[in-house]
C-alpha cells in the first residue's frame, strides 16, 4: 500500500505547482459512514462468503484463507474482490457527498489532493472511481492506506509528508474524527474539522481551536494549523468553532454558491492556508519562500493566492481578519486599476472630451463676445450718428440766424447808402441814380444770394454732415480696427470691416472735392471783405484739408466753429469797413459844411473854391460811389457768378457725389470757381488801393480847406494892404498847392527839394516846410522848376498874384484832383 501511494504520489507531484496538498478522509469526509457501515461493508461480509465459496478452489482464495487464519489480512483481500465485484457489476455504488467532485476540480488546479484511509489503496480506488458522482479518481494523486501507519498517530502524517516531498506543514488534512486532526496538528500538518450529517459528534472541548467545515467548498482560506491553536490557549478560550460555523453557516453556504465559479479563489484560500502554516514556523522558512516565489509567477496569481476564499465567514476570527487584511491588497489593486485606468481615460477622456468642450464653449463664448461687440458698435455707431446728426442741426440753425442776421445787416446798409446818395443831390448822383438802382437792385440780387448761399450753406452742411458721417465712419472704421485687433472677430466682420475702410477711403477721397465745393461759398463772403480773412480761411482749410490727409479724426464741429467764426469775423469787419466809410463820409460831409460855411461867411475867396470844392466833392464823391459802386458791383459780379458757381456746385456736388463723372465735372467747376475767385481777389486788392487813395485825398480836402481858410485871411489883410507881404498869400496858396501836390510823393519831395535849395527860413506858422518854400520869393523859378504843374503854379503866381492869382492855383489843384480821381477810376474800371 506504501508503495502504490508513493507511486501515485510522485506521479502527480510533478504536474502541481505548490507543493501544498490537502489529504482526505473518506469514510465521514467524502462519503458517508452509513455508506460504509450499512453498505459497503455489509456487501463485503455478505458477497465475502459467496466470493469464498464461489473461488473456494481458486489458488488465491486458498491462500488467502491460509493466510487469514494467521493475520486477517485475506479478508481485507476478500473486501478488495467484493468491493471489485460489486463495483463493477453495479451493485455497489460508493457515495460521495455533491461538493466533492465540485471540491475536487477546482482543488486539483493549483493543488495535490491525496487519500488517507483505513481501506486499502485499491478499495480506495475503486471507490473514488466508481462513486455516485462519476469517477473522481483522476483528481487524486496520492492513496494513503493504514500502511504508513495509524490515523491517530502523528508519525503517520509524517510519513505521508515524506512520501509527498512536502513538509507536513505543507500538509492539509481534512476530517471528520478529532484524534485524527490532533495527530495531524501534531505531525505539524493543517487539520480541518469537517462536520456532516451522520457523522460522530466531536466535543465542542476537544474541537477547540479547530476549523470546522461542513462542505470541502468552504475550506478555509488560513485553516487551523497546531501552532496556532497552540499559540492560543488549549482551553479554547475563543469561541468555539460550532458556534461560528452555526451564526456563519447560512451566509458561508451563500458566498460559497457564489464563489464556487471563481476558482481562483480557493486556490487562493489554499495559498494562505499555507501562508498561515508557514507564519506558524513548523516550515521551513527557505521552501516558504519558495512557495512565494512559485506561487507569484504573475501579479494575478500572487493575489489570487492571498485572495481570501468564499468560504470566509467559516473561518475564526483571527482568519477573518486576516481574510480581510488579504482582501485589501487584492481588491485595492484591481480597484486601483480600474481608478488608475478610469482616472487614465477620465484624464485621456476629459482633455479630449473637456477640450472640444472648452473650445466649443470658448468658440461660443467669442461669437457672443463679438455679438456684443458688434451690437455695442453698432449701438455707439447710432449714438454718434444722432450726436453728430444733432450738432449739424445746431450748425445749420446757427448758419441760418446768421444768414438772417448778414441779410438784415445788408439791408440796413443798403438803405443808409441809398439815402447817403440821395443826400448829395448832384445831377451826376442823379446820373448815378442808376449804379445806385443797380445798388438796390445788387441789394436785391443780394437777398437772392442769401436765399442762394442758405441754399449754399445748407449744401454746405449738406456736405459737411457727408464729412462728419464720413469722419464717424471713419472714426468707425478705426474704432472697428481697434477692437478686431484686441478681439479675434470672425470673418463677417472682416468683411464689413474692408468694406467699412473701402468706403472710408472713397469718402476721404470725395472729402477734397466736397471741401473745395465749399470754397467758393466761402470766398463769396471774402470778396465782400478783406484778403486776411481769405489767407485764414485758405489756412483754415488747409489744415483740415491735412488733418483729413492725415487721417486724424478731425471732427466737422471744429470746422465749422471755425468757419463760423472766420465768417463772423469777416461779418464785423465788413461792418467795421463799411463804418469806416460811412463815417469817412460824414466827416467829408461835415467838412464840407464846414467850407459853405466858411464860404458863405467869407464872400469872393470861398465861392471858387468852394464851387470847385463842391465840383469836386461830388466828384469825389462820385469817385468814392464809382468806387464803392465799381467794388460793389465787381463784387456782386463775382458774388453772382460765385452764387452761380456754388449754387450749380454746390448741385453738381451733392448730385453727382454717387457718380464719379459728376465728381470729375465738379472738381473742374470748383477749380474754375477758384480762378474766378483769384480774378476778384486781385480786383479787390486794386480797390481796396483805391480807397487807400481817397483815403488820402480826402486827407487833402482838409488840407486845401485849411488853407483856404488862410489864404481868405490873407486875401483880407491884402485887401487892407495891397502892397505888402504879397509872399504870405503866395506862400499860403503854394502851401495849398503842395498840399495838393502832396497827394503825389515824388512832387513833394521834388518840390521839397528845390524848396531847400533856396533854404530860407519862414515865418509861417502853418507848416514849416511849406514855409520854407513860401519864403523863397525869388524862387519863383525853381518852384516853376519843379515840374509842369509848378511851372503853371509859378506862372499863376507870378501873373496873378494876389487873390486872382490863389483862386486860379485852386482852381489848377482841383483839376488835379479830378484828373486823379478820374486816373482812380480809369484804374478801377481797368
Ligand atoms: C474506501 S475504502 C473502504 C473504506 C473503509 O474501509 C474505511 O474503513 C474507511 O474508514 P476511513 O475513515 O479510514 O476512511
Amino acid at each position: 500500500m506504501s508503495a502504490e501511494n508513493e507511486s501515485s504520489t510522485a506521479n502527480s507531484n510533478s504536474e502541481k505547482r505548490t507543493t501544498s496538498v490537502i489529504l482526505l478522509d473518506v469514510a465521514g469526509t467524502i462519503t458517508s459512514l452509513n455508506f460504509i457501515k450499512e453498505t459497503l461493508f455489509p456487501y463485503a461480509e455478505k458477497h465475502l462468503e459467496e466470493q469464498l465459496k464461489a473461488n473456494w478452489e481458486d489458488e488465491n482464495v486458498k491462500a488467502l484463507v491460509k493466510k487469514l487464519s494467521s493475520e486477517n489480512e485475506e479478508l481485507t483481500i476478500e473486501k478488495e474482490l467484493t468491493y471489485k465485484k460489486g463495483y463493477d457489476d453495479g451493485s455497489l455504488k460508493p457515495h460521495v457527498y455533491s461538493d466533492v467532485p465540485e471540491a475536487l476540480a477546482i482543488w486539483t488546479k493549483t493543488k495535490r489532493i491525496a487519500v488517507y484511509s483505513r481501506g486499502t489503496v485499491e478499495s480506495q480506488k475503486l471507490f473514488l472511481k466508481h462513486t455516485t458522482e462519476g469517477d473522481l479518481s483522476g483528481h487524486i494523486s496520492n492513496y494513503f492506506d493504514l500502511s504508513v501507519g495509524d490515523k491517530q498517530d502523528d508519525a503517520s502524517y509524517v510519513k505521508i509528508a515524506e512520501q509527498l516531498s512536502i513538509t507536513p506543514e505543507e500538509l492539509i488534512y481534512i476530517n471528520d474524527e478529532i484524534d485524527e486532526a490532533k495527530a495531524a496538528k501534531k505531525a505539524g500538518a493543517t487539520a480541518i474539522l469537517i462536520k456532516r450529517d451522520g457523522n460522530v459528534e466531536i466535543p465542542e472541548a476537544d474541537s477547540a481551536g479547530f476549523t470546522i467545515i461542513s462542505s470541502l467548498i468552504e475550506l478555509p482560506t488560513g485553516g487551523e494549523s497546531g501552532k496556532r491553536k497552540n499559540e492560543e490557549p488549549e482551553t479554547a478560550e475563543a469561541p468555539p468553532p460550532k458556534v461560528a460555523k452555526t451564526e456563519n453557516e447560512a451566509e458561508n453556504k451563500e458566498k460559497a454558491a457564489v464563489d464556487k465559479k471563481e476558482d481562483n479563489k480557493i486556490e487562493l484560500a489554499i495559498e494562505a492556508m499555507e501562508v498561515d502554516a508557514v507564519e506558524t514556523g513548523k516550515g521551513e522558512d527557505k521552501k516558504v519562500a519558495e512557495t512565494v516565489v512559485e506561487s507569484a509567477p504573475s501579479v494575478s496569481e500572487s493575489k489570487a493566492e492571498k485572495a481570501p476564499a468564499a468560504t470566509e465567514p467559516v473561518v475564526a476570527d483571527q482568519d477573518v481578519e486576516m481574510a480581510e487584511e488579504s482582501k485589501a491588497p487584492e481588491e485595492s489593486p484591481p480597484k486601483s486599476d480600474e481608478t488608475v485606468k478610469k482616472t487614465a481615460e477620465k484624464t485621456e477622456e476629459k482633455p479630449k472630451e473637456e477640450k472640444p468642450a472648452t473650445a466649443a464653449s470658448k468658440e461660443e463664448e467669442v461669437v457672443k463676445t463679438e455679438k456684443d461687440v458688434v451690437d455695442k458698435m453698432e449701438v455707439e455707431t447710432k449714438i454718434v450718428e444722432n450726436k453728430l446728426a444733432d450738432e449739424v442741426k445746431t450748425i445749420d440753425d446757427k448758419k441760418k440766424t446768421d444768414e438772417v442776421k448778414k441779410v438784415e445787416k445788408d439791408e440796413t446798409k443798403i438803405e443808409v447808402t441809398a439815402e447817403k446818395t440821395d443826400d448829395t443831390k448832384t445831377e451826376e448822383t442823379k446820373e448815378n441814380n442808376v449804379p445806385i438802382k443797380e445798388k438796390t437792385e445788387s441789394s436785391e440780387t443780394n437777398a437772392q444770394k442769401e436765399t442762394a448761399e442758405k441754399e449754399a450753406v445748407s449744401m454746405e452742411t449738406e456736405s459737411s454732415e457727408a464729412s462728419a458721417k464720413n469722419q464717424n465712419e471713419d472714426a468707425k472704421n478705426k474704432d472697428v480696427t481697434s477692437q478686431v485687433s484686441t478681439n479675434d472677430t470672425g470673418p463677417k466682420q472682416e468683411k464689413n470691416i474692408e468694406e467699412k475702410k473701402e468706403d472710408g477711403k472713397e469718402i476721404e477721397e470725395k472729402k477734397p472735392e466736397i471741401e473745395a465745393g465749399e470754397k467758393p461759398s466761402k470766398k463769396e463772403k471774402l470778396v465782400d471783405g478783406n484778403e486776411k480773412m481769405e489767407v485764414e480761411n485758405k489756412k483754415s482749410e488747409e489744415t483740415i484739408i491735412k488733418k483729413d490727409a492725415k487721417g486724424e479724426v478731425s471732427t466737422n464741429d471744429t470746422g465749422t466753429n471755425k468757419e463760423e467764426t472766420k465768417v463772423e469775423e469777416m461779418d464785423a469787419i465788413n461792418e467795421d469797413k463799411l463804418l469806416e466809410s460811412s463815417q469817412d463820409e460824414d466827416i467829408a460831409s461835415k467838412k464840407e459844411d464846414e467850407i459853405k460855411n466858411s464860404e458863405s461867411q467869407n464872400g469872393v475867396c470861398t465861392k471858387e473854391p468852394s464851387v470847385k470844392i463842391d465840383e469836386k466833392k461830388p466828384e469825389a464823391m462820385e469817385v468814392e460811389t464809382k468806387t464803392d459802386e465799381k467794388a460793389a458791383t465787381s463784387t456782386e459780379s463775382t458774388d453772382k457768378t460765385n452764387d452761380v458757381n456754388t449754387v450749380t456746385a454746390t448741385v453738381d456736388v451733392s448730385s453727382n457725389v454717387n457718380t464719379k463723372d459728376d465728381e470729375k465735372e465738379a472738381t473742374k467747376d470748383v477749380n474754375k470757381k477758384e480762378d474766378d475767385t483769384k480774378t476778384v481777389d486781385a480786383k479787390t486788392e486794386t480797390v481796396t488801393k483805391d480807397v487807400n487813395t481817397e483815403d488820402k485825398m480826402k486827407e487833402t480836402t482838409e488840407e486845401c480847406v485849411n488853407n483856404l481858410e488862410k489864404t481868405k485871411k490873407i486875401t483880407e489883410t491884402n485887401k487892407e494892404n495891397p502892397a505888402g507881404k504879397p509872399e504870405e498869400s503866395r506862400t499860403a496858396e503854394v502851401k495849398s498847392s503842395d498840399a495838393i501836390d502832396g497827394i503825389d510823393g515824388e512832387k513833394m519831395e521834388t518840390s521839397a527839394k528845390t524848396e531847400n535849395v533856396n533854404g530860407e527860413a519862414t515865418t509861417s506858422d502853418a507848416m514849416e516846410n511849406q514855409s520854407d518854400l513860401a519864403n523863397g520869393t525869388d524862387s519863383n523859378s525853381g518852384a516853376n522848376s519843379s515840374s509842369a504843374d509848378g511851372v503853371e503854379n509859378g506862372d499863376d503866381v507870378k501873373n496873378n498874384g494876389g487873390v486872382n492869382n490863389s483862386t486860379t492855383e485852386e482852381e489848377i489843384k482841383v483839376k488835379k484832383l479830378e484828373e486823379k480821381s478820374d486816373s482812380n477810376t480809369v484804374s478801377v474800371e481797368a
